[in-house]
């Protein structure tokens, strides 16, 4: 078995959204998709390019249509938006961000990254306004690195860590270890879109089993409800793309 990162093609810069990257990287995602369903069908593809919410979907429509598809097997990497909800929760909490875990959901981009901080452990209660300043944080923070860098590109030291974790996770499911459990976009059935970032069990085949959301708060239903019509058209436009073009 092979896990094939992509996580190559342009990055965004100061005041441009990952959509932007659009028009540059869904043509580049499409043909590198034609040359893995050819050349390693049987990878397990994690895709890190952006729009993430939208390359994976592509990803899925070129492997549809050369018969390779596995949804077992496609991938978007948020792993650093757990990273970040993780190391932002942890020094609000003044806890050892070793011991965290803050479950990440959505997609990736802005609003419909959506961390679970009412499922963080350790426990912190932290007030409402916090939860919403680190929500916001979360959010928005590959845009502060984007601006920090000042046109040098993106997190791209923050992106190999994540990516690292995310790719070990796989190849440690693909080795039989039990219980791996690591947030990714994927397709899903958890909401009524048909990719959507929450808890993925990776084992031998990839993905095991989705996991569901799990109790949410008022604050994060109602984040869950804002961010369905941005990820939906995200993943819509995707499709198309790979479909017309
Ligand atoms: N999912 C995530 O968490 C996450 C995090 C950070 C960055 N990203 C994404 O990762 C991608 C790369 O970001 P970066 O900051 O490393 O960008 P970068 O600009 O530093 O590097 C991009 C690399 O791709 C190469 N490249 C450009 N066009 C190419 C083409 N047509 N064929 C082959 N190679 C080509 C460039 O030469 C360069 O080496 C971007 O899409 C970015 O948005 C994702
Ligand atoms: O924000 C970006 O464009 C890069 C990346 O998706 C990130 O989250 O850092």
């Amino acid at each position: 078995m092979r896990c094939r990162h992509n996580s190559r093609w342009c990055a965004k810069k100061a005041r441009m959204t990952r959509d932007d990257l659009f028009n540059i990287n869904a043509g580049i995602v499409k043909g590198l998709c034609a040359a893995i369903a050819k050349y390693c069908p049987n990878a397990l593809v994690n895709m890190i390019s952006n729009p993430v919410n939208s390359t994976v979907p592509i990803a899925a429509e070129v492997f549809k249509k050369e018969g390779t598809y596995d949804e077992k097997k496609l991938f978007g990497v948020t792993t650093l938006d757990v990273v970040r909800a993780k190391t932002f929760y942890a020094g609000k909490a003044k806890v050892n961000v070793a011991d965290v875990n803050v479950p990440v959901v959505g997609g990736h981009a802005g609003i419909t990254i959506l961390p679970l901080f009412s499922q963080a452990t350790p426990k912190a209660n932290l007030p409402e306004d916090e939860i919403k300043a680190l929500t916001k944080r979360t959010q928005d923070g590959g845009t502060e690195v984007v601006e920090a860098k000042a046109g040098k590109g993106s997190a791209t030291l923050s992106m190999a860590y994540a990516g690292a974790l995310f790719a070990d996770a796989c190849l440690k499911g693909l080795n039989g270890v039990p219980d791996v459990v690591e947030c990714s976009f994927v397709q899903s059935t958890v909401t009524e879109l048909p990719f959507f970032a929450s808890k993925v069990r990776l084992g031998k085949n990839g993905v095991e089993e989705v996991l569901g959301l799990g109790p949410l708060s008022d604050y994060e239903k109602e984040g869950l409800e804002k961010l369905k019509p941005e990820l939906k058209a995200s993943i819509v436009k995707g499709i198309n793309f790979a479909n017309q073009s």
